[in-house]
């Protein structure tokens, strides 16, 4: 698997970015670090709603000058003896340096009442969040939090990595489209619809070109006009050892070039890999818990290459919550688990046809080549879908 990840990161494209507006960069790449153009806060500013007084004040009944709302500019300087009305958010007045606050008081008419010293001073400091320069973000793919900070910093635009275009390819005359009706040795083409969907991650363009019969011509047809539309293509079925199992030929037959043909990885053992002046095509095996999973871990992590970034899955460790025994442990394997009871419960699974067994899966754990068992109570890390 390791090499598998050594021919990915050896792999580049030119990065093109677009600046979108904020409302359409959520899930985005951002291209470059963001610096802030301001302060934040950019003066400073009441925490709560109260009296804005001098740090040095000890008088228990102070003078009220004026009210200042958040957005308001306070025009009295604050003397001994004096104080005026803040509310949470607006700038402090001159000569201020605490803010004691309302409930901590009784007002009577022009005057107030300090009942209650206050512990906190209740004034967020200019600058205190973040200065003017700082570098706020660095690339990612942008999370509602990030649009916050972006607007916080007064941007309405932000540049973002173009994501590569992808096109998909389901190929096998067993398959029928959701919808239709199956018959005798018919199933439905689920892969089209459930690749589609992962791809339409980082404003991927995704691109569907149906299902291909295990046709030679028409699937060499098909591969071409996806080669010339996408940078990224990716086809399922037919990469095995069957006799229908062309996909491989055909690629190489249309000027792609094999970077590598099966990996000890499971499911997914048949993947096949190449790369053109413009293109890199993953030809997938057709089981669809294959196709989910080489997806998440290696279509991603060339995606995230090809935009310039690392990707960078996150991992949860827990304990096992039951045995896990191997009857075959030459590959790495991939397998579904759940949280129960603070622990990590594999899910019963039959194999790289049993998508439904993804429904409740939190995550996968990885269990390396050569393990033939991992008892409950082990340490794992589980990898989250
Ligand atoms: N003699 C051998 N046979 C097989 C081997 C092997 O090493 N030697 N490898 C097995 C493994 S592992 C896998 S995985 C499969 C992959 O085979 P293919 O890539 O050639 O895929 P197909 O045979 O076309 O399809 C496999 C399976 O998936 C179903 N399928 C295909 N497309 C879709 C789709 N779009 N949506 C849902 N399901 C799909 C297809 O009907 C088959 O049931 O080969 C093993 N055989
Ligand atoms: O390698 Mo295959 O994807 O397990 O069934």
């Amino acid at each position: 698997m390791d090499e598998v990840f050594e021919i990915l990161d050896r792999q580049t494209a030119e990065i093109v970015t677009e600046k979108v507006p904020l409302g359409k960069a959520s899930g985005r790449i951002l291209a470059a670090p963001v610096l802030s153009p301001i302060d934040q806060p950019p003066f400073d500013k009441a925490a709560m709603d109260g009296w804005a007084m001098r740090a040095d004040e000890t008088g228990k009944v102070l003078k009220i000058e004026e009210t200042i709302a958040a957005g308001e500019v306070g025009v009295k300087e604050i003397e001994p003896g004096t104080c005026s009305a803040i509310m949470t958010g607006a700038k402090l007045p001159v000569g201020a340096g605490r803010i004691i606050r309302v409930e901590y008081s009784r007002r009577d008419g022009e005057t107030v009442n300090i009942d209650k010293d206050d512990p906190l001073k209740n004034i967020i400091y200019k600058g205190e969040n973040m200065k003017a320069g700082d570098v706020v973000l660095t690339p990612r793919v942008l999370r509602p939090r990030d649009i916050g900070i972006l607007a916080s910093m007064g941007f309405a635009e932000v540049e973002v990595v173009i994501a590569p275009a992808i096109g998909f390819i389901a190929t096998g005359t067993e398959l029928k489209e959701p919808g239709e009706l199956l018959k005798d040795g018919e199933i439905y083409n689920s892969n089209g619809h459930q690749l589609l969907a992962q791809a339409d991650i980082w404003g991927c363009r995704t691109s569907y070109y149906g299902i291909t019969p295990d046709d030679p011509e028409k699937l060499a047809e098909t591969v071409n006009r996806a080669l010339g539309e996408n940078t990224i293509v990716l086809l399922s079925g037919g990469v095995s050892m069957g006799e229908f199992d062309f996909i491989p030929r055909i690629l190489e037959e249309a000027g792609v070039q094999k970077l590598f043909h099966r990996i000890a990885v499971k499911p997914g053992k048949p993947l096949w890999f190449g790369k053109n002046d413009r293109n890199f095509v993953f030809g997938m095996p057709g089981n669809p818990v294959s196709t989910f999973i080489l997806f998440e871990v290696f279509v991603k992590h060339l995606i995230q290459k090809l935009c310039g970034l690392a990707y960078d899955p996150a991992f949860i460790r827990g304990a096992l919550g039951r045995d896990i025994r191997r009857k075959t442990w030459d590959r790495t394997e991939f397998l579904p688990v759940k949280w129960e009871n603070e622990e990590v419960i594999p899910i019963s699974y039959h194999g790289s046809s049993h998508l439904n067994a993804l429904a409740e899966a939190t995550g996968l754990i990885i269990v390396d080549r050569e393990v033939k068992k991992v008892e409950k109570g082990e340490t794992v890390y589980v990898r989250i879908i």
